[in-house]
């Protein structure tokens, strides 16, 4: 790897840790100029407030918008742009089982990022409650990721004839339809090996493979699946899995929440949806709550560096964009933080 990476912007050095690969980092993907920047800041203080050895890399879609760039970067996050990655053709008979997941093929871009030696993945909306620094020590050569829940997969086999993986004795696989599924993770949060050949791979497999509902994740479960080992659930904690596997749930030892239920987006949460007037919800929300609005967890007290129209400046303490730039430059405003090492979009 190039000790210097040029960019349009400048160049930056890659760090030494990074060239001899011993580089690691947590990572999160941001598309679209929605609300799951709050997501990413809330991850980003979360890290923060357990004191991880670790920073935050944020791979940003073009369409993230310079406002909550500033937001993230301000919350000390590594921001690397990445490209979209077309979806597959999803027939409409299918779909996906959310409309959003079609960005999330985009997720894939973080095989990308060689420099890291490892990094853990976490959604944007994830919070972490404990210190997961020894995520970075598991043995090379394998994904780790925690087992999915099937329960809420009101469209699937596996639903339809009551089998989860979470509780294989409740329901067996019936001999009439082939193997049991194999062990499937959530792709909310996995431990992995940054490669470029893997996403090539990845980008190959996705052009022979069929797109089914689970969009990236599906694809994710079939490539890794000879080498997946699972790790224990308190790394994922599925809020879902509070009521249809509590048997399997020690909310006390759990260290990561994902709030992947529906109206369990703590910066979207009204306590209206179903399962979401509960008070284990609650009490994760509002924990949720107190690290966001916790100014302490800020990293960056001094001004940031900010490339306005071509010249590098300091800017002024940043809440959002400084108010005194004129549209034209805070279109071109991107928060620059040196040591970000800009990865080719291929
Ligand atoms: O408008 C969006 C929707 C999703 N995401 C990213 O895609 C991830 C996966 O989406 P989501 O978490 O909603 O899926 P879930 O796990 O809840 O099914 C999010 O965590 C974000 O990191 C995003 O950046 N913008
Ligand atoms: O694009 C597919 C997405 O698939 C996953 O979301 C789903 C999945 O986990 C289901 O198994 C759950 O039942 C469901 O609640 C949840 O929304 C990942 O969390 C997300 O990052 C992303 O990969
Ligand atoms: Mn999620």
């Amino acid at each position: 790897m190039a000790p210097v990476q040029n960019h349009p912007n400048g160049t930056y050095k890659v760090s030494k840790a990074a060239e001899k690969g011993e580089n690691k980092a947590f990572v999160t993907f941001l598309g679209g100029g929605g609300d799951y920047v709050k997501g990413v800041v809330g991850l980003a203080k979360g890290l923060r407030k357990v004191n991880s050895a670790f920073p935050l890399v944020v791979a940003v879609l073009p369409d993230v918008p310079q406002e909550h760039r500033l937001l993230m970067v301000q919350s000390g996050c590594i921001l690397k742009d990445i490209d979209w990655v077309q979806p597959p053709k999803m027939d409409k008979s299918i779909g996906w089982a959310h409309e959003h997941f079609a960005i999330n093929y985009s997720k894939l871009r973080i095989f990308q990022f060689e420099e890291y030696s490892r990094m853990v993945y976490f959604d944007g909306d994830i919070q972490v409650y404990g210190n997961v620094d020894e995520l970075f020590e598991l043995p090379n050569g394998h994904l780790y990721g925690v087992l999915d829940c099937f329960c809420e997969w009101h469209h699937s086999p596996q639903y339809k004839i009551g089998y989860c993986q979470q509780c294989p004795d409740r329901v067996q696989w019936p001999a009439g339809m082939g193997q049991p599924p194999s062990s499937y993770f959530n792709a909310g949060m996995f431990v992995f090996e940054p490669r470029q050949a893997t996403y090539d791979d990845l980008i190959n497999t996705i052009k022979v493979t069929p797109p089914s509902s689970f969009a990236e994740q599906d694809l994710l479960n079939l490539y890794f699946r000879s080498i997946f080992k699972p790790i224990p659930p308190i790394y994922n904690l599925l809020l879902p899995m509070l009521w249809t596997h509590p048997e399997n749930v020690e909310l006390d030892k759990v260290k990561v929440v994902h709030f992947c239920a529906n109206g369990s987006k703590p910066w979207r949460y009204t306590g209206k949806d179903e399962n979401m007037d509960r008070e284990d919800v609650k009490m994760l929300v509002k924990k949720w709550w107190d690290i966001y609005n916790d100014e302490s967890l800020v990293s960056y007290k001094k001004p940031l560096t900010a490339n306005v129209g071509g010249k590098f400046v300091q800017t002024p303490e940043l809440k959002l964009v400084p108010k005194d730039l004129s549209d034209k430059e805070k279109r071109g405003l991107r928060p620059m933080v040196t040591g970000v090492v800009k990865v080719p979009v291929s």
